[in-house]
């Protein structure tokens, strides 16, 4: 079983690769990228001044309540370092409730280098609805009899925001720089996905916590401000859902 599910990972692997040498936003990226950590470490994100308002900036509402308690299809965001660790604060949360996607991220992890990952987004289809991982394209059939079959269908989005995590994180300048081309990134494999998905098997909801504001110690609204401006134009996703636990 865990063969089928490394096989099924390196498949998806191959076609993650090629989008993420295409789809990060700047150039600079893709070129030279031993060069872009040193300039990243004196990069400043756009600052609210100098943020655009776009023609269809993307709408976060914010609400509380429990954020896995979402109807099946539904998308759940959580900000990650490129280490492969879920180790505390909501990500320990996602490594208990959705172990295979888990191990989705790590094989990531330990396949790409960090300034690869840095500032891109892993988006892992349902996988821990079903212990039978010999389907196509990570969906798994319902299957009563497996102790993960009451887990929820539900997609996991992986922002790349800091490369490391704990005391060699990253500052909250480089944390924002990379936090809208990560998200950009997502949206676009929602995009991609959404495009080639049967009716049933399409992103339905977009929910998220406050990405960056707890252990990686950056003030919600930065993180908040530069999510709203990004163009929706061209996405399916147009609203993404705060919620957080209530008090
Ligand atoms: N059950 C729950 N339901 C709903 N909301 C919950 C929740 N539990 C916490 N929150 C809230 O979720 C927001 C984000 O707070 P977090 O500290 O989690 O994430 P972050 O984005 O600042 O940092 C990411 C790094 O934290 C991890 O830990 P490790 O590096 O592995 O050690 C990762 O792996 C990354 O590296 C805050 O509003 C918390 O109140």
């Amino acid at each position: 079983m865990a063969s089928r599910v490394a096989r099924s990972a390196i498949k998806r692997k191959a076609a993650d690769n090629a989008h993420t040498a295409t789809s990060t936003t700047t150039g600079e990226q893709q070129t030279r990228p031993q060069k872009r950590s040193k300039v990243e470490s004196k990069m400043k994100p756009e600052s609210s001044s100098t943020l655009q308002k776009p023609d269809e900036p993307l709408r976060i509402t914010e609400g509380t309540g429990d954020i896995f308690d979402a109807t099946p299809n539904t998308l759940i965001i959580h900000a990650c370092n490129c280490q492969g660790s879920w180790g505390a604060g909501i990500a320990k949360a996602f490594k208990d409730r959705y172990p295979k996607a888990y191990m989705q991220y790590v094989y990531h992890c330990k396949k790409n280098d960090e300034d690869k990952l840095f500032g891109t987004a892993q988006m892992i289809p349902p996988v821990d609805a079903s212990a039978d991982e010999d389907e196509d394209e990570g969906f798994a059939e319902h299957s009563p009899d497996q102790q993960a079959s009451n887990v929820p269908k539900h997609f996991v989005g992986c922002l790349y925001t800091s490369r490391h995590h704990g005391r060699k994180k990253d500052k909250p300048a480089q944390i924002l720089a990379k936090t809208k081309p990560a998200m950009e990134d997502l949206l676009k494999r929602v995009q991609a996905w959404n495009a080639k998905a049967d009716a049933g098997n399409k992103v339905g909801e977009v929910r998220m916590c406050k990405i960056n504001s707890g252990l990686f110690a950056v003030p919600w609204e930065k993180t908040k401000q530069l999510l709203e401006s990004i163009d929706v134009g061209d996405f399916d996703v147009k609203v993404i859902k705060v919620v957080s636990p209530p008090g």
